[in-house]
Formats: C-alpha cells, structure tokens, sequence
C-alpha cells in the first residue's frame, strides 16, 4: 500500500462486526467500513456498489467477520488471514462426489488474495500477541451443522482454517474492479456439529477489534 489517498474498503456482515472493526480502527480516516449483509450474493452486490461509486479509489478490499473455525487449524478466539478465498459449495454434487466449477469449466470457485499483503497483516497479527493463522478460508451458503459435513469440506479443501459466508462474494467483486483482496476472519465457533450456544460472539468480536489495530500497521 501506498500513496496518500488510497482508501481501503472493509465489508463486514452485521452491525456489531462493523462497531468492533470501527473500534479497532480508532477514527482511521483511511478505511471505510461497509456492512454488505450475509451471504455471498449480497456481499458481491454491496461490494460491487461501493467500488462503483465513483470519486472513491479503492486500493485494496478486505472481507471481515466472524467464522467457523475447522478443528486443529482455527481455535474459538483466534484470528484467520485467508491464503486463498474458495467458494466450497460452489459445484455439482455427482454420484462419485462433489464437482467444482473449475472441473465443470464455469471458471474458477478460487479466488487468490493479495499474498504478500496477507503475509504482513499475519505477522503483525501475530507480533501483537494474537492466536492467529494463515489458510485457505470457505466460503458457504449453509453453515455447517454436521461433522460429516466438515469431514468432507476439509478432505475437499486440504487445510482449510475456517468458514464464513461473504468472502467469495467480496472477493469476486474486488476482482472485477480490479482491486485487490484479502479475508480476514475471526473464530466465534468451531465447524461441525450445530451448538448455536456454543459461539463465543463477544470473544471473536473483541479479536477482530484487536486485529484491526494490527491492520493499521501493515496498510501505511
Ligand atoms: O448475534 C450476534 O450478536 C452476532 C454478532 C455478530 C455476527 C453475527 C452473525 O451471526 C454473523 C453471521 C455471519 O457469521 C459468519 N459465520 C460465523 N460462523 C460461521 C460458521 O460456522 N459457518 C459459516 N459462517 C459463519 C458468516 O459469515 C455470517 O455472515 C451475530
């Protein structure tokens, strides 16, 4: 990141994730924070209304919030930076399993982030003291509700870190408007079996709020 008056646009989900990003953010005058609704349709619309606004340059897109985290990768309370951002729904269900859109050839269920960039936001996540990790991050239409299911997204995603469901809509968006994009997520509950009482929502608010502090270091 550069120049003086390049923006950064964050796309969060819900109120309360855009109020801890703005808290982390302390009054950042070079970000702004827009709350693009769940799922990835209204997510890629949001995104894609705000970057064509015209008068705004964008110099990088991040997609924020809380997610499920995949077991051994993604602790409740730690923070995910997306290596690549993948639509793991996004396919065919066939009688020898499940087919992407990239083996149906309608393009691509991937989308890369900006790699160096996510490796800097990591470490400075990091050296503030912060649970965090680098990984492949789902994007889903259904939160997961059974260990069978997260079975098979990790077995079809080899070391995915965690599941949301805006990112691919971001991202597609970001990419379009040729803008790069990461995904930065926050873990409230663990992938797998449904226990709705279980998502620590406060926990993974206060991380993402800490995150953001880090985030102002690395985009100078
Ligand atoms: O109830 C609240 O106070 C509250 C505060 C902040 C966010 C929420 C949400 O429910 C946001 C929905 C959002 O959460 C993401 N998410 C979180 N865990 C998962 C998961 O295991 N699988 C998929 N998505 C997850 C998702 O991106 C939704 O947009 C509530």
């Amino acid at each position: 990141m550069g120049g003086a008056d390049e923006r950064v646009l964050i796309v969060v989900s819900v109120p309360p994730e855009r109020d801890a990003v703005w808290r982390g953010l302390d009054g950042d005058g070079r970000f702004d924070v827009l709350v693009g609704g769940v799922g990835t349709a209204q997510a890629a619309a949001s995104t894609t209304s705000a970057l064509a606004k015209s008068g705004t340059a964008y110099s990088l897109v991040i997609c924020m919030g809380i997610a499920g985290g995949f077991a051994g990768r993604a602790a409740v309370g730690s923070l995910v930076v997306a290596s690549e951002i993948i639509a793991a729904d996004l396919g065919a269900e066939t009688p020898d399993g499940f087919c992407s859109i990239d083996e149906l050839g309608f393009g691509s269920a991937r989308v890369e982030v900006d790699s160096r960039l996510a490796a800097a936001v990591t470490r400075s996540i990091g050296e503030a003291g912060l649970p965090v990790c680098s990984g492949p991050v789902l994007t889903v239409t259904t939160v997961t509700g059974t260990a069978e299911t997260a079975a098979a997204l990790e077995a079809r995603v080899p070391g995915a870190a965690a599941e949301a469901m805006e990112g691919y809509g971001v991202a597609v968006a970001a990419r379009a408007h040729g803008v790069p994009v990461l995904e930065i997520r926050a873990i409230s509950n663990a992938v797998g079996p449904r226990d709705r009482a279980a998502w620590r929502i406060k926990e993974a608010l206060d991380a993402l709020q800490a995150a953001c502090s880090a985030l102002r270091e690395v985009v100078r």
